[in-house]
């Protein structure tokens, strides 16, 4: 005899359905359910059918069987996660406190709820038992060869279209049973074909990093490689050793549409059986994908954070590239870490973990000095070549030496003679837009978003921008607030610059790389294509030219204004400024030529930018890592946020206070823990809904998390409608 009840998960959104629910199994699914499937079950009162998920079994229920119901439907061929999968969801739900079913989520391929299903076509083959014995194949004997050289490939209609056969002798050929229907599977992913990257011979450098990690006991790696180091390089000799012990190997790349060279490079030097997944790709290519990776028909996977949950079978090796970068950490629930979810998976299958980087997080960096995981590393470039020189340029001296310009001297000349010499350079700035603020001489009045707490951005188009929710507003003539005509825009943006250049060096072909640019599905690939095959001069833009390219003619690099990211009320500002500075001026003089870099600062004695013009990366973490020590940040103490949110100020206050005064009484005791606000958030304001916060410092431990969880719910439990909680732990900003 079977399992007599079921452990149901029903796919809702609701808190108070958070839990499991149990179910008959009726005797007809006793051989066939499992773990994992979806199933539809009657619930409440109606019995409406809903669906919901098998987490576990039981032979007793703890209530009167009598209301017990029985499982109505099972609603696929094979269940969508296993016990293993089942693992990590239990896993998340105590790390990241989120639901049960926004864990169990993250494995399903999206549209499989919504029906989707492998597309397949019916194709024309050969029924070839039967040709010798036929009367008719002499007769239809060309006809037959030209569908046996093509063999299984074309529908009816194609042959028709294609190969120009009349569908009466395609049917006439069923019917004498010389011609039978197959179904093939499409893969609906991308089909393009790519360049071939050669293999290169490692450096010595390199192949001792491949046999460090290939033979270490040790499972889990930082990679530290300064830029240009060839990393890539390192991953694709990994992957194959992988491949020949026929192993699946997974690269994780921040953000795909912004890596494009990183798939161009795996696709060129691997071919077809890389599967690539990212969030761009339609329902029907992400389901498409998923079955390869299901059935074990790819080794090979190239993708974007969530494509550590698809289900992959004998994993190697997951590689995690630019491990320090803010989009491995999920900002929905489950508000996972990409790290934390590959070392769980490394626990559970052996496979190896390798975080990739010039510039590692802190928190990693720490952990490699203290040998809980190992550390290889690239100290050079390939070839030796010399890592760029940073000039730093003090802008306050510009102004008092009567350069108002956005670019300093320094920068204009260095760009002026890269034109001449026909070589390549990137300016960078981290903030988009024409102006980042607009406001009023006369009464300093600042135009803001209505739904947001944050100053509109102007764009050249003539509209400000709020760059939060996307509201626009008419370029204002006057002052709403005094009528005044004085309405000045403040600060640059990239497309400032852009213009700045255009009129400055009149015969510059200049490419702009941004939000506001790269709309479209094909733009980024587009605009990185010309700069590479050089059909422009300056490439200008923000974060999203910071990672990854690799041009041999660029070689020089300005940063326009250094200190953008260095002035945010977060705890992580230095260590992103320094990161993003190293890794912009990582991108000039790749190739032969040397390049350089020129950094424009207000505040040129910020440790971030006195280290990062030093490649000083030791003593940059120095300096952090005491004062994450005496703050009790992570790595020290663990942070939870709780955020409060809501259309009604009084009502996110009233509960945000009454929250914080709850966990503040309970929590009593334990003096390692520290608990911050309740306050308003930075931004106060987001699309319309007000923000404030509670932060919890220090020694985190599951039951007290846990504990807090349930105290927050329930405080706000009659609210539900009006007050939404977010609950992030080791959040990535505190803004
Ligand atoms: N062994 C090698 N021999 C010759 N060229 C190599 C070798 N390894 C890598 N390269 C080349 O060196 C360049 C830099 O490599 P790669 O782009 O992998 O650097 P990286 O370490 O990933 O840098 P970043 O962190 O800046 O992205 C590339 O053009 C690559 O083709
Ligand atoms: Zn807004």
């Amino acid at each position: 005899m079977g399992k007599k009840y079921a452990k149901i998960i029903i796919n809702s959104e609701s808190i108070s359905l958070d839990r499991e629910f149990t179910y008959i199994i009726p005797e007809k699914f006793f051989d066939v359910i499992a773990i994992g499937y979806r199933v539809k079950v009657p619930f409440g009162a109606g019995n409406k059918k809903v669906q919901g998920f098998v987490v576990g079994f039981c032979d007793e229920i703890d209530f009167n069987p009598k209301f017990a119901k029985e499982i109505s439907e099972i609603c696929d061929d094979d269940p969508l996660f296993g016990s293993s999968e089942l693992e990590l969801i239990n896993f998340m739900r105590k790390e990241y406190l989120c639901k049960y079913i926004d864990a169990i989520r993250v494995f399903l391929p999206t549209g499989i709820i919504r029906g989707n299903s492998l597309k397949k076509k019916s194709v024309v083959k050969i029924n070839s038992s039967m040709i010798e014995y036929s009367i008719y194949f002499e007769k239809y004997k060309d006809v037959l060869e030209q569908i046996k050289a093509n063999d299984g490939m074309y529908t009816k209609t194609e042959l028709n279209k294609i190969l120009g056969i009349s569908t009466y002798k395609i049917n006439k050929l069923f019917s004498e049973n010389l011609l039978i229907a197959d179904e093939l599977i499409m893969d609906r992913a991308n089909q393009r074909e790519y360049m071939t990257y050669e293999r290169k011979d490692l450096t010595l450098q390199q192949r001792k990093v491949v046999s460090d990690i290939i033979h270490s006991e040790e499972k889990i790696f930082l990679l530290k490689g300064v830029t240009g180091s060839g990393k890539t390089e390192v991953y694709m000799n990994l992957v194959e050793n992988m491949l020949n012990k026929n192993k699946t190997s997974l690269v994780l790349v921040p953000e795909i549409s912004l890596t494009p060279q990183m798939i161009e490079r795996f696709k060129g030097r691997f071919g077809k059986d890389v599967a690539v997944f990212h969030s761009k790709l339609s329902d029907g290519e992400r389901f498409d994908e998923w079955n390869r990776v299901k059935n074990n028909s790819v080794k090979l996977i190239v993708g974007a954070r969530s494509a550590i949950f698809l289900p992959f079978k004998d994993l190697g090796l997951i590689i995690v590239d630019e491990e320090h970068e803010g989009t491995y950490k999920s900002e929905q629930n489950p508000k996972y870490s990409i790290r934390d979810i590959a070392e769980f998976k490394s626990r559970q299958c052996g496979c190896k973990v390798v975080y990739g980087t010039a510039t590692p997080a802190v928190e990693t960096y720490y952990r490699a000095l203290n040998n809980e995981i190992g550390l290889v590393t690239l100290e050079q470039r390939v070839d030796s070549s010399p890592m760029p020189n940073i000039s730093v340029v003090d802008m306050r001296e510009e102004l008092k030496s009567g350069n108002r310009n956005i670019f300093s001297r320094e920068l204009y000349n260095a760009l002026k003679e890269n034109l001449q010499r026909k070589e390549q350079s990137i300016i960078f700035l981290n903030r988009r837009g024409f102006s980042t603020f607009v406001s009023c001489r006369s009464c300093g009045y600042v135009f803001t978003c209505d739904s947001c707490d944050i100053s509109m951005t102007y764009h050249k188009n003539g509209y400000l921008i709020c760059h939060y929710c996307g509201k626009t507003k008419p370029q204002p003539k006057t002052c709403p607030k005094c009528g005044s005509k004085y309405v000045k825009y403040f600060g640059a943006g990239t497309e400032q610059i852009e213009n700045y250049i255009r009129n400055t060096f009149q015969d510059a072909r200049v490419l702009r790389m941004d939000v506001d640019t790269t709309r479209k599905k094909n733009s980024h690939e587009e605009i990185y294509n010309k700069f590479k095959n050089g059909e422009a001069d300056i490439l200008v833009g923000t974060q999203m030219i910071s990672k990854g390219l690799d041009f041999p003619n660029v070689t020089l690099v300005g940063i326009v204004a250094a200190d953008i990211t260095l002035n945010l009320p977060d705890f992580r500002a230095s260590e992103r400024g320094f990161q993003i500075i190293t890794q912009v001026a990582g991108r000039a003089g790749r190739g032969e030529k040397e390049g350089r870099v020129i950094l424009q600062t207000y505040n040129p004695e910020h440790s971030s930018i006195k280290f990062a013009s030093q490649y000083n990366y030791n003593d940059f973490f120095k300096e952090e890592i005491s004062l994450r020590n005496i703050m009790n940040y992570p790595p020290f103490g663990d942070l939870l946020l709780i955020n409060i949110s809501g259309s009604k100020e009084g009502l996110v206050k009233k509960y945000s206070l009454e929250i914080g005064n709850y966990i503040q009484k309970n929590i009593l005791g334990t003096d390692d823990i520290q608990i911050l606000g309740p306050c308003a958030c930075t931004v106060q304001k987001i699309k319309d809904q007000f923000r404030w916060q509670i932060l919890i410092k220090g020694k985190l431990n599951e039951f007290i998390k846990n504990n807090i969880r349930i105290w927050v719910y329930d405080i706000i439990k009659d609210v539900y409608n009006e007050i939404r909680v977010s609950l992030d732990v080791n959040p990535n900003s505190l803004l």
